[in-house]
């Protein structure tokens, strides 16, 4: 056993415990070591855990897992990753680092953190009559609706996160109520938590092409149960282009684990 510290970070409330991993000491093809961090009952608990390393070309390395220990781009986790990469003095007020999509920039500003996103071609945005799946480095199946305030997310999103199509993967399922042309609500179900979370920043950025191609107009600000977002892009022959995620990263408080 081995007694290490750790940082809380949240990002609209899509809270990750983060590691300065840049003498290796935690392995990262372990992944129990997510799964017994992330546990709220018997770790330290969150929506997943993020480790920072040394990287030959670009400022670091993020490494993102889910509670269950599987990976996946993650929004507001890249978002806490580069105000922590700050903190550290790994990078001043904006950084170009590697996440698991590939190459990302972004630009610090307080506790705003304003993040690239990689363009999502029109092969990844897939219309269907009742609902949009849309690849933003995270699978999302994106569905509007009406008072989502009341919607069981846990059940709903479950049943079709779980259904013969997407139980494989797996996919993160979004509930969308427009608010105006540029604002929407958003709630969500992730894959790996296997619950809602208070905020995903994969999922607002599906959510917000989704809204542009619904009539919308970007930028689009979005209401999270954690806090406000916000995603821009260009539309451009189908694809998005240019696009960036906006929003608050904090850290919570520092501890020490025994693993
Ligand atoms: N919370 C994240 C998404 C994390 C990955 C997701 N659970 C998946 O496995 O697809 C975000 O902010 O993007």
């Amino acid at each position: 056993m081995a007694r290490f510290e750790f940082y809380k970070y949240q990002g609209t409330g899509n809270d990750f415990v983060v590691v300065d991993n840049r003498s290796l000491k935690l392995d990262k093809t372990d992944k129990t070591i997510a799964q017994k961090l992330c546990n709220r009952k018997f770790g330290v608990g969150s929506d997943g855990l993020i480790l920072i390393e040394n990287h030959d070309e670009y400022d670091f390395e993020m490494i993102f897992f889910n509670p269950d220990g599987s990976q996946s781009m993650c929004g507001n986790g890249s978002r806490c990753a580069v105000k922590f990469a700050q903190f550290l003095g790994i990078i001043k007020g904006e950084t170009t680092f590697l996440s698991t999509d590939g190459v990302h920039e972004a630009t610090i500003e307080g506790d705003i953190v304003r993040l690239s996103m990689h363009d999502v071609a029109q092969s990844e945005i897939n219309t269907f009559p009742e609902h949009f799946t849309i690849n933003t480095g995270s699978p999302h199946y994106v569905i509007f609706a009406s008072n989502i305030k009341n919607k069981d997310v846990k059940e709903e999103g479950a049943s079709i996160r779980y259904n013969e199509e997407f139980a494989a993967e797996g996919i993160n399922v979004n509930f969308v109520e427009k608010l105006s042309e540029n604002k929407i609500s958003v709630r969500t179900y992730e894959r790996g938590v296997e619950d809602e979370t208070l905020s995903c920043g994969t999922g607002v950025t599906a959510c917000a092409i989704a809204n542009v191609l619904h009539g919308g107009v970007s930028p689009v600000q979005i209401e999270t149960l954690g806090g406000q977002l916000v995603v821009e892009f260009e539309l451009d022959e189908g694809s998005a282009r240019n696009v960036w995620l906006t929003g608050p990263a904090k850290n919570v408080f520092k501890g020490e684990i025994e693993l």
